[in-house]
């Protein structure tokens, strides 16, 4: 396994969110996360990438235990988090940021392939390589959020909220792309409102609700959107 978490606590000062979350993500597998807004599901990824302390029980990374340690140490694994695409280095260069994504030892000698890589999944980037952070598009800002993910060579690359706020157009382009991403063999864990996005992303998906796994959705092809709906909310509206 590549990702293990078990029996995992964690929250902000006296609030817990999570109470007892356990999930696994697979070499090379791709994950979905959904629920309602406010239960957890950014906390889980932020308490797996070290961002927020793990109270009680466990996360294991290719075997290995990295319970409360360092995000310095965890990110030096492997194991990204790509960051908010609003908070991308706005004074930066598309070719400067992505550059900077590749710090991690494992990955400097290799950036000039890894930026070849890069450029292929997303075209755009390539065009504006030269544009400052601050002056792209929603969705290229995104893609170029991904891109410094990708920098980094992870072994499992987290999303949170990839497609928030996208016009419908340029998230099925980010989709798409997101898919590529999943074919250069890292493991995806990835959280979206759009279900039928994460349904076409991953076999395996987590309804995360009042900080627990609801349930567990092993096989989407014998899960229809009209189903998810109703357990989602409460209709099959
Ligand atoms: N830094 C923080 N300090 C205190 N409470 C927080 C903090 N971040 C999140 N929370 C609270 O933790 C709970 C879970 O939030 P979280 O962001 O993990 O949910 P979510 O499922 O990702 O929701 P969304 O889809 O809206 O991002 C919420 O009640 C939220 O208010």
């Amino acid at each position: 396994m590549r990702l293990e978490v078990e029996d995992l606590h964690s929250g902000y000062g006296r609030i817990e969110v999570l109470h007892g979350i356990s999930m696994a993500v697979g070499a090379g597998e791709s994950v979905g996360l959904f629920g309602p807004n406010g239960h957890g599901k950014s906390t889980l990824l932020r308490t797996i990438s070290g961002l927020v302390p793990v109270r009680e029980g466990r996360v294991r990374f290719e075997g290995d235990d990295i319970t409360g340690a360092s995000t310095d140490a965890i990110v030096g694994k492997g194991l990204i988090q790509v960051a908010q695409a609003s908070t991308l280095f706005p004074r930066m260069t598309v070719l400067e940021a992505l550059t900077l994504g590749a710090y991690r030892n494992a990955a400097w000698s290799h950036r000039r392939e890894t930026l070849d890589k890069v450029f292929a999944i997303f075209p755009r980037l390539a065009e504006r390589r030269s544009q400052h952070c601050k002056t792209l598009s929603g969705g290229e800002r995104q893609m170029a959020a991904i891109g410094v993910g990708l920098m980094a060579m992870p072994r499992l690359l987290i999303l949170d909220e990839p497609t928030l706020g996208l016009a419908p157009k340029i998230r099925q382009e980010l989709a798409h792309q997101i898919g590529l991403v999943a074919e250069t063999g890292a493991s995806l864990v990835v959280v979206d409102q759009d279900v039928d996005l994460l349904l076409g992303l991953c076999p395996r998906l987590y309804l995360i609700e009042k900080g627990r796994v609801a349930l567990e959705i092993k096989d989407r092809s014998q899960l229809n959107h009209q189903d998810i709906l109703q357990r989602y909310f409460g209709s099959a509206a």
